[in-house]
């Protein structure tokens, strides 16, 4: 029995909802702070917890590097070791390989590969990655082991990926098996070719799937390219599961895939670009370490409600880059994932009330184009 998606607004072509799981219901549209290898870097649980994150993702090749699938069993699983009780998605492994580890081969069979912490060599096949997902780390959102094809693609390339996705979502779901207290995600490929994206999405749905994710984006296309494949890939997915768009993004990001129908988003940015000193806030993007904020005595900002942005200044935070102090990392980096909630909440309201076209035209107004 997949997981209740219960959809409760919808506006033009944006909707909200709750997606209901064992460990706790994920309000829609969500953002997941990443949570790489078992931490979300610089926060503790607690802060996380805070920001108003309902889940948070893992990634399966970081954790089956280390600890390692059976220590971590052996430990409790993922949600005891980092002692976060709430919903948790981990991904595949397969995109990772592919963008982090120095030699791999992808077969049909499997990708094999070397450790890009000590070479050692590792296998990952559909149904090892479900078993380290699900069994081992004991994930409650587990993601099919895909092809990621790269930016730009061929066709003859990007159908190769996309069939070769297909067929491993297929041993996917036959190596998930029927599981009631967690789902399994399939994922849509295809690049940037629509008439590819339509056959992906039709095998995922004659395999059946708890949710959808959109991959083989935030790869380097760009934001009107991303755009683009959004005006059709969504909706070719089921309107009544959850829509996952992978690896993204920048708030701008996030707003316009709300507005075309996308429910889940995850990436690396708040707390990666927080831990260089780029802060988001409503009214566009600052990055603290310009010397125009050294005397600056004004909160970061007030409408986003964590400690970073209230109890601190600027100026403070200024000197904290500049030093290149932990404290910088850790405020920064909790101040962007607040600010992330606090998009998502505004949107979840936005829509809920019926005025999401307003609130994307006040968003563009007030935050992309000050860009400060
Ligand atoms: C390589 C690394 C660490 O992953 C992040 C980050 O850099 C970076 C570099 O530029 C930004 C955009 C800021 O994010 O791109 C990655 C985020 N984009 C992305 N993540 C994905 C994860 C995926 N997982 C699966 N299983 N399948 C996919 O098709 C897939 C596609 C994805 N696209």
């Amino acid at each position: 029995m997949p997981f209740p998606f219960d959809i409760s607004a919808t506006d033009g072509r944006a909707r909200t909802g709750l997606l209901r799981t064992p460990r706790g219901d994920i309000r829609t549209p969500a953002f997941m702070p990443v949570g790489t290898a078992a931490t979300v870097k610089a926060l503790t649980v607690g802060q996380v917890e805070q920001t108003g994150a309902d889940i948070l993702l893992g990634n399966t090749y970081h954790l089956m590097l280390r600890p390692g699938p059976e220590r971590m069993e052996r430990l409790g699983g993922l949600h005891r070791f980092m002692r976060w009780d709430k919903p948790i998605l981990t991904d595949s492994g397969g995109f990772q390989v592919m963008s982090l580890s120095g030699i791999s081969k992808l077969t049909e069979e499997a990708v094999t590969f070397s450790s890009h912490v000590d070479g050692s060599k590792h296998v990952l096949t559909p149904e090892r990655s479900i078993e380290i997902q699900a069994d081992r780390l004991g994930s409650d959102i587990v993601m099919q082991l895909d092809e990621c094809v790269a930016w730009p693609a061929e066709e003859s390339r990007a159908r190769e990926g996309m069939e070769l996705s297909a067929r491993w979502a297929k041993r996917s779901k036959a190596a998930f098996g029927s599981r009631d207290a967690q789902a399994l995600f399939g994922i849509q490929q295809g690049s940037t070719f629509e008439h590819l994206r339509r056959e992906s999405s039709d095998r995922l749905q004659d395999i059946g799937f708890d949710g959808y994710a959109i991959g083989g984006l935030a790869v380097g296309e760009g934001h009107a390219a991303m755009c683009e494949v959004l005006d059709y890939a969504p909706e070719m997915l089921p309107a009544d599961r959850p829509r996952y768009l992978m690896g993204v993004g920048k708030p701008v990001d996030l707003v316009e895939a709300v507005w075309r129908g996308v429910d889940m988003f995850d990436c690396v940015l708040p707390t990666r670009a927080g831990r260089h000193g780029q802060a988001w806030t409503w009214a566009g993007p600052i990055n603290l370490k310009n010397a125009r904020f050294a005397e600056d005595e004004e909160p970061l900002d007030p409408e986003v409600p964590c400690p970073a942005s209230q109890d601190y200044s600027k100026a403070y935070l200024h000197h904290l880059v500049r030093t290149d102090e932990i404290l910088g990392k850790v405020l920064l980096s909790w101040h962007n994932i607040a600010f992330f909630q606090a998009l998502t909440a505004a949107m979840r309201a936005a829509i809920a009330e019926g005025r999401f076209e307003q609130f994307r035209r006040d968003f563009h107004a007030r935050h992309v184009s000050n860009g400060r």
